[in-house]
């Protein structure tokens, strides 16, 4: 930590935690988060690391002192063993460019990445004993989650028996379809409730729902992405992928193995033009190197997968608009 003195390490906490309180309330209280998970972590970790250093600083109500880290809310909590963690984020094909060479120095070689669509829900834990689905969890902050398994069981997607009587976790993406968030906003908004911002926070509010009847009554889906404990044989991200398709997981079939970076860019523009016309929402594209056991050798940061990187999109209104009229002009 660059040095820094008590008095301004006090100073930075304090606006660390009235920011973080405003996320977190925004995020628990309203299902309308304002900033990205790593964001959030980002500054999560920040107040971590400051506390760390200056012990006195503490306060029994900040943030880092609350069960699960988060604003208490009424779910019950579920640790994560295996960090649910965000991504890191590129916003250029030129970044993306340093991922793969950063990647290539540091295995020693190319390596293949599994490229998919990076669908905008929120982030779920399935657990399964012996076949059977026994908890369902949100990410919460990476490592505490909400127990969402009673509502888990009206997510019409989500298998709740596997085919072979595995014990295992899958984590995937919770998100509503464009079609089910338009009519459900209509609905909202014929009765005189407030509408949901983006089909994000619809989902978000759907899952996170203490009444499970509430989400029985919502159209949830899910796209499952990880296997957190793949059996032996499994050694491919894309195989994963495949393997857990034929248990019956919903997953999404757009993603491709590719070698090299002109193909992966090939990819990112043809899921750009596709984007308006695609039935969820996607907010960018993931590369992930495909052989696990590389993953399992790069390992994670504190906050992220060294192996994967996001690439998102320029928000859809505003940014092109303003690069438009910049262009124009
Ligand atoms: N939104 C997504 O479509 C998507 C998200 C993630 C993650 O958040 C993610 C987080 C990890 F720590 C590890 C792998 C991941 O893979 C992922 N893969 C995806 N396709």
């Amino acid at each position: 930590m660059a040095e820094i003195t008590l008095d301004e390490a006090k100073k930075e906490a304090a606006s660390l935690r009235t920011q973080l309180n405003e996320w977190a309330d925004a995020y628990y209280s309203k299902d309308a988060p304002e900033v990205e998970d790593n964001v959030y972590d980002q500054s999560y970790n920040r107040l971590l690391e400051l506390e760390k250093e200056f012990p006195e600083i503490v306060t029994p109500d900040s943030i880092t002192q609350r069960v699960g880290g988060q604003i208490d809310n009424d779910f019950t909590k579920v640790e994560h063993p295996i960090p649910m963690l965000s991504m890191g984020d590129v916003f250029s094909k030129e970044e993306l460019k340093e991922f793969d060479q950063r990647m290539q120095k540091l295995v020693g070689h190319p390596v293949e990445y599994n490229v998919e669509l990076k669908i905008d829900g929120l982030s779920l834990s399935l657990e399964y004993e012996n076949g059977k689905l026994v908890r369902a969890s949100t990410r919460g902050n990476g490592y505490v989650g909400e127990d969402v398994t009673a509502n888990a069981h009206y997510i019409a997607d989500i298998p709740q028996t596997l085919p072979e009587p595995l014990t295992t976790e899958v984590r995937g993406e919770c998100y509503m379809g464009k079609e089910a968030f338009a009519k459900l906003n209509e609905e909202r908004e014929e009765q005189g409730l407030s509408v949901f911002a983006n089909p994000r926070n619809a989902a978000a509010g759907s899952l996170r729902q203490l009444d499970p009847k509430v989400t029985k009554k919502r159209q949830l889906s899910t796209f499952i992405y990880t296997w957190v404990n793949p059996p032996e044989g499994i050694t491919s991200q894309h195989q994963a992928i495949e393997r857990m398709h034929e248990l019956g997981f919903h997953t999404n079939e757009t993603g491709r193995k590719l070698a090299t970076l002109d193909e992966i860019f090939d990819f990112i523009d043809e899921y750009t033009a596709k984007r308006n016309s695609l039935t969820y929402g996607i907010d960018g594209i993931v590369l992930k190197i495909d052989d696990l056991n590389i993953e399992q050798e790069l390992g994670n940061t504190v906050k992220v997968p060294r192996w994967e990187i996001a690439y998102k999109f320029p928000p859809e209104e505003q940014e092109t608009i303003v690069r438009d009229i910049v262009w124009t002009v």
